[in-house]
């Protein structure tokens, strides 16, 4: 199968705390964005890759990338991860199939895009994640409400993955419904399909805040 992936690398990196983007960190002597991108250079079913990146950094972007023949857009990002993205999708053409995964992620395995290769094949929509290891539950004013049963809930991560026009759909209805999302699935659950989960990895640890980074040099030491 052959996709296209779209990264969204837009972000402010607030939590951060970095006074930069979080994505032009340098770890292990590259930028974060490089890492992240390179699982997909090096796929050989990745047939092109977009980037949204904010528009002050276009230039920026523009040049750590100037030497790759499958980063064939480069488009400005919006005001949230989803805006981001939809500025992207409306330029992919002819795609199969849409990846779509953080610039903020740079540990990705092998393993988990096949997983996601041979789910999305089969059913048109497939997202990854990780079994929980705490106890969860749902508290409202510091109250505890209830527990959370954890065979049914996962901490999903990206790669998300779809059919194009299923992707393309969702979010040109998430735009009618004005829906606020935090992940692509959020907009295809929303037409009422079925999205269907694969197995991530721990690793795959989207940076966030400073803990990230020393667990990021961690997984990298690991490696
Ligand atoms: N308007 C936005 C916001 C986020 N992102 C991207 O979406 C991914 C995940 O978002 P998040 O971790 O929330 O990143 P930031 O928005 O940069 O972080 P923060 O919320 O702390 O500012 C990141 O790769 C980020 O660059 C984006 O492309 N456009
Ligand atoms: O923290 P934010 O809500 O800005 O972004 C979260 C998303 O990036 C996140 O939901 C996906 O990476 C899937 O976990």
């Amino acid at each position: 199968m052959k996709y296209t992936v779209i990264i969204p690398a837009a972000g402010l990196g607030t939590r951060m705390g970095l006074g930069f983007n979080k994505v032009l960190l340098e770890i292990n002597g590259e930028p974060v964005i490089k890492h992240t991108v390179r699982h997909f250079e090096e796929d050989p079913d990745c047939e092109a890759i977009h980037l949204a990146v904010r528009i002050e950094e276009t230039a920026v972007m523009k040049e750590l990338f100037s030497d790759s023949d499958k980063v064939s857009g480069i488009h400005a990002g919006g005001a949230e991860r989803q805006d981001s993205i939809y500025n992207a999708l409306v330029n992919v053409r002819g795609a199969d199939y849409i990846f779509v995964h953080d610039g903020a992620r740079p540990f990705l395995t092998n393993d988990v895009l096949s997983r996601l290769k041979r789910k999305v094949k089969e059913t048109g929509a497939a997202i990854c994640g990780v079994k929980t290891k705490d106890t969860l539950k749902r508290v409202v004013d510091g109250k505890v409400k209830e527990t959370l049963r954890r065979d049914e809930v996962i901490a999903v991560h990206t790669p998300q993955a779809f059919d194009c026009s299923l992707l393309k759909q969702a979010y040109e209805h998430a735009r009618q419904n004005k829906l606020e999302v935090t992940d692509d699935s959020m907009m295809v659950e929303a037409l009422g399909k079925e999205v269907y989960l694969v197995e991530s990895t721990y690793d795959n640890i989207k940076i966030t805040t400073s803990e990230d980074l020393q667990l990021a040099h961690m997984i990298l030491k690991g490696k």
